[in-house]
């Protein structure tokens, strides 16, 4: 055998030389796939959208499947980075192994959409066995190692002798980055962690202090350049940041997730006199905004909605109903979209305003003219509030049209659509990685018949799935990132991050909770928190199904 040949065969016995040697075949499987449920919703070489809707199940596990592809390849370029920084070591490969294992296995066997809707070759309008058929020997081979029990137990076993404050497994970020990691963990392990379970349960507010130390520590001014008063850095840095403070509390990593939008849509939409205006406050906290788009009868279609706003001499009065808006009462200023053109019952009619108000109080939540509201009592995603709020006559200067354009509103928020679902996957993967943190401390903590039950295989491969996926979920989120700091356009990867990183979440919270039995299910143990703010990530900030839809579309459309 050459040199060249036994380090091929050396590499492929690897798990890392295992998934590169199947990722071909799932590019292939990808490209069938796409053809076939192309030929169903294409007419006249264009997407035929009552086809398309109908034909959800494939187009939508289309979109799964392109979600499992890029998973993977994030996997093997993660161990790679690592193995040329010398930081691959066992507990990466074993999560690489176990992680690769099972999501190859799903490929061939079905992608669980969410807990029901599993999605097959046949959904795809594949053959059966077509999968395993193109994924070929490679990928047999990929599981029969990684899909062990015994691969399984490795993997629980290195979690639970790892030290886990910052997770498990390297996460390949560069220096800064883990700087900057460090500090917001430090932050949020002293300033949240500890607080969190008592403001949920009694349903308070996040203190202003907190939100104070947030601001001296330039999260809300992260991604706003230095010349606006931010920090200038990049959506890799917002993720590891909305990772930290979710990880100890999703209500602080979600206060920056406002500030974010608000000053995505002002940098990319606003005139200079509101980027000179506005930017600098929300960049040091002085501003804090909310976001008020969904109305009682839209939120999917955000494009059909009908809160009015009428243009009179200097102003814009504001009428119509918006609901499930987060931290509204205490905020400075409302990214407000509002149909300024009643002929155009599309997205051509929306505006958006930067609509100032004063910040009220629980008993009285709107001290301004023309809006009321009142709370809307939820599961969890607490610290924040939510309100549903009515507009009558509450009047807007027309100077702060965002942009001083009228009709761009729909347009302006679709540009930051990447970065908010960026944000949104990086949420999930703290929360993940809480659901993670707390199981496997109970796991070790909890003793039945005379063991600690994280011995018992159900209980550990628990453990070991969490943490594969986990890891999973912060790889495609983090490469999200990268892409939209190379200024490239990542609808794609960003949908997908979020896809994938909501139901990890809500996954790793579910198992948390079983293995804690009962006890999981009192209000007193953190896991119940965890289990509710896990469950908001399939919803908000496009709800799965949309986001499926979004992701299939753009394949299709690419494809045709
Ligand atoms: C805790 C919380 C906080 C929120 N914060 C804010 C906020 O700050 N600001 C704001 O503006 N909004 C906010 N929202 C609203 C949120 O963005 C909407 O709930 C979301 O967009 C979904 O809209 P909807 O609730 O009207 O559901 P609908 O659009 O009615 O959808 C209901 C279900 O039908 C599915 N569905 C809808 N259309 C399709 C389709 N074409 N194909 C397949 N399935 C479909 C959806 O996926 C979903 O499962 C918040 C919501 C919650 C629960």
């Amino acid at each position: 055998m050459t040199a060249v040949a036994k380090s091929v065969a050396a590499e492929s016995e690897t798990p890392a030389g295992r998934l590169a040697a199947v990722l071909p075949g799932i590019d292939a499987l990808v490209r069938e796939a796409s053809e076939a449920v192309r030929a169903r919703v294409l007419k006249n070489g264009k997407i035929d959208s009552a086809t398309f809707d109908r034909e959800q199940r494939a187009t939508h596990g289309l979109a799964w499947l392109a979600t499992y592809r890029m998973a993977l390849r994030e996997l093997h370029s993660w161990s790679e980075r690592l193995a040329q920084e010398g930081k691959y070591g066992a507990i990466e490969e074993a999560i690489l192994r176990v992680g690769a294992a099972e999501y190859v296995a799903q490929i061939i066997g079905g992608i669980p959409m969410n807990q029901g809707e599993i999605v097959r070759a046949a959904d795809l309008y594949l053959a059966p066995g077509r999968p395993a058929e193109l994924l070929g020997d490679a990928a047999s081979d990929l599981i029969a190692d990684g899909g062990s029990a015994e691969a399984r137990a490795e993997l629980a076993d290195l979690v639970r002798k790892a030290d886990g404050r910052y997770g498990f497994g390297d996460p390949a970020l560069d220096e800064t980055l883990v700087q900057f990691r460090d500090e917001m963990h430090r932050f949020a392990e002293a300033e949240v962690a500890p607080y969190a379970h008592a403001w949920h349960l009694a349903n308070s507010y996040i203190p202003l202090e907190t939100i104070q130390k947030m601001s001296e520590l330039g999260v809300f001014g992260l991604t706003i350049p230095e010349e606006y008063g931010g920090l200038g850095l990049g959506k890799e840095a917002m993720c590891v940041v909305s990772e930290e403070l979710s990880r100890a509390y999703i209500g602080v990593g979600s206060l920056g997730t406002r500030s974010e939008i608000a000053a995505e849509l002002i940098m990319g939409g606003g005139t200079e006199e509101q980027k000179a205006h506005f930017l600098p406050k929300l960049a040091d906290g002085s501003i804090l905004p909310t976001a008020v788009f969904t109305e009682p009868n839209t939120g999917s279609d955000l494009a059909s909605l009908k809160t009015r706003a009428s243009r009179d001499g200097d102003v814009y009065k504001v009428n119509g109903a918006k609901t499930w808006i987060t931290h509204p009462v205490r905020a400075d200023l409302m990214t407000l979209l509002v149909r300024t053109d009643p002929n155009e019952p599309g997205h051509r009619g929306l505006s958006m305003l930067l609509a100032e108000k004063p910040r009220g109080t629980d008993g009285d939540p709107f001290p301004a003219q023309g809006m009321s509201g009142g709370e809307i009592e939820v599961l969890g995603y607490r610290g924040m509030k939510e309100y549903e709020i009515a507009f009558d006559g509450f009047e807007v200067p027309a100077a702060n049209l965002l942009g001083a354009v009228e009709g761009e509103g729909f347009k302006q928020l679709m540009k930051t659509f990447e970065s908010a679902r960026i944000q949104t996957a990086a949420r999930a993967v703290g929360v993940a990685q809480s659901a993670l943190d707390i199981g496997l401390r109970y796991a070790e903590e909890r003793v039945q018949f005379k063991r600690p039950i994280a011995d018992f295989p159900r209980v550990a491969d628990k453990l070991a799935m969490m943490a594969a996926e986990v890891q999973i979920a912060r790889q495609i989120t983090y490469f999200a990132a990268r892409e939209k700091d190379k200024d490239h356009r990542c609808d794609l990867e960003a949908g997908m991050a979020k896809l994938l990183g909501a139901r990890v979440a809500w996954a790793a919270a579910d198992n948390a909770l079983q293995i804690h039995g009962g006890n999981g299910f009192a209000l007193e143990y953190q896991i119940s928190r965890v289990l509710c703010d896990a469950r908001i990530l399939n919803i908000f900030e496009g709800a799965a199904e949309i986001q499926a839809q979004v992701i299939a579309r753009r394949l299709l459309e690419q494809a045709a």
